[in-house]
């Protein structure tokens, strides 16, 4: 038993914890370590006067551990009393690509610190894999256990240990085939492991296999495919429209039509699930791109740029600064991706875009809603698109009027794309 104890915390002193108290601080670092030590300011604040715990969902599988995580973040919250908080936390190894796992920390100070009894119903039922408890000394450190039913693993102590911020954020690490995809068959295989999970993953799975998509990269593009990408409410579906019909093109949309069915039930799955549909509708629009731009020019509202854009700003959590670098691999096109002739996206002022939204008054995404109380993500999602390499994107003033922009933007194409 005790080897099993000194293994299980072993593993979880070889990383370092990340702790979010929201998006807009900065997140805090520590580690463990078998020596006492004294605690920062900003450690001695997470840790507080209440009690304090560790949870991690992680099992086997990235499919079941992405929806154990969101299945036992949606639990606390709803379970844990008045007075505690839930703090997102990840740990991970500096620099080691997908060592990045997402936890959670319970912070409890309600009146009758009732977390831990929460917490240890759903470690009971399996839904948490590991629990630590962290316990304040008397000479300014702070311990660490694992809470376990067997005495020799709950005997065991580490110490928590302030540890510099990484120069890279480890939300980054992860990135790659977990947030953003670069190979229709990366994508294909998550929905192949959701099978047995989401069944619509079988039928999506279909349409892509319909599509013939093999074709696609190779195909010799005759007339020119103009993609418009931009945040909610930037005048998109206006202004593709308008191309449409003076350019007598083809309108294409990503996610195409034909997923509609299918995107609520993917939109409430944990990212890796969710980005995977999305990158899967990408190639099903490559298709129907490569097919009809044979005939006629090619609009497309949204398409690769969106999905990358998004999920980046997602999975990086608060400032822009701590998005990938200008000119990483992330930013890089999908190989097998037709691409595009020309990508514009629109550009509004943050005043004029609620604006729109206000004027508009249809209901709102989850995401939607995000943009607007989440100025950061905002950023983030708007630089994301402009670090996108091979196609760039070309940045359209997009708060004149629709007719200005729609000359603007017919100039643009006439110059780029000789039409
Ligand atoms: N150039 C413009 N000037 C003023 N209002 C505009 C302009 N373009 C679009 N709008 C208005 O802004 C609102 C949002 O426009 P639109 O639906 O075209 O944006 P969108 O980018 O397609 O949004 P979403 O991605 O959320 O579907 C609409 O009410 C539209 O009439
Ligand atoms: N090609 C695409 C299109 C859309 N998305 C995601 C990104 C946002 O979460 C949301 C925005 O779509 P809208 O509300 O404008 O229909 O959908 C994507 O990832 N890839």
């Amino acid at each position: 038993m005790a080897s099993r104890s000194i293994s299980r915390l072993a593993q979880w002193c070889s990383r370092i914890f990340m702790v979010e108290i929201n998006q807009k601080t900065e997140p805090i670092y520590f580690a463990l370590s078998s020596k006492p030590s004294a605690l920062s300011p900003e450690l001695d604040a997470l840790f507080g006067s209440g009690k304090l715990f560790s949870v991690c969902a992680q099992c086997d599988g990235r499919v079941q551990s992405a929806r154990s995580h969101a299945h036992l973040k949606r639990a606390l919250a709803e379970k844990l009393p008045p007075g505690c908080d839930l703090l997102d936390a990840a740990f991970f190894l500096p620099d080691v690509k997908n060592s990045f796992v997402r936890g959670l920390f319970v912070r409890d100070n309600s009146a009758l610190y009732s977390a831990e009894r929460v917490v240890n119903q759903l470690r009971q039922n399996g839904s948490v894999a590991s629990v630590l408890a962290y316990t304040r000394g008397n000479s300014g450190d702070c311990a660490c256990s694992i809470v376990s039913d067997e005495p020799a693993e709950r005997k065991r102590r580490y110490y928590v240990t302030p540890v510099p911020v990484p120069l890279r954020h480890p939300a980054t690490l992860n990135i790659i085939n977990s947030d953003v995809f670069y190979r229709l068959e990366d994508a294909c295989k998550v929905l192949q492991e959701c099978n047995d999970v989401i069944p619509e993953s079988k039928a999506v799975l279909e349409l892509v296999e319909e599509q013939k998509l093999e074709s696609v990269s190779n195909h010799a593009k005759r007339f020119p495919v103009i993609v418009i990408e931009g945040l909610d409410a930037t005048g998109k579906t206006t202004l593709t429209c308008s191309l449409q019909k003076a350019l007598g093109a083809v309108l294409l949309k990503s996610p195409p039509q034909c997923l509609g069915d299918f995107r609520q039930r993917f939109d409430a799955e944990p990212p890796l699930i969710r980005r995977a549909f999305y990158a899967l509708g990408n190639y099903i629009t490559a298709a129907q791109i490569a097919r009809e731009s044979a005939h006629a020019p090619v609009i497309t509202d949204r398409y690769w740029h969106s999905t990358a854009a998004y999920a980046i700003a997602t999975a990086v959590s608060g400032r822009e600064e701590n998005l990938p670098a200008v000119g990483s691999e992330i930013y890089e096109w999908p190989s097998d991706l037709l691409r595009p002739s020309l990508v514009l996206l629109l550009s509004v002022n943050p005043e004029e875009r609620q604006r729109r939204l206000a004027n508009r008054g249809l209901d709102k995404t989850e995401e939607e809603s995000q943009l607007e109380i989440n100025h950061l993500f905002r950023c983030k999602v708007e630089e994301a698109y402009k670090r996108i390499q091979n196609p760039a994107c070309i940045i359209v003033d997009a708060s004149p009027s629709p007719d200005h922009v729609l000359q603007e933007v017919l100039c643009l194409i006439k110059n780029k794309c000789n039409l």
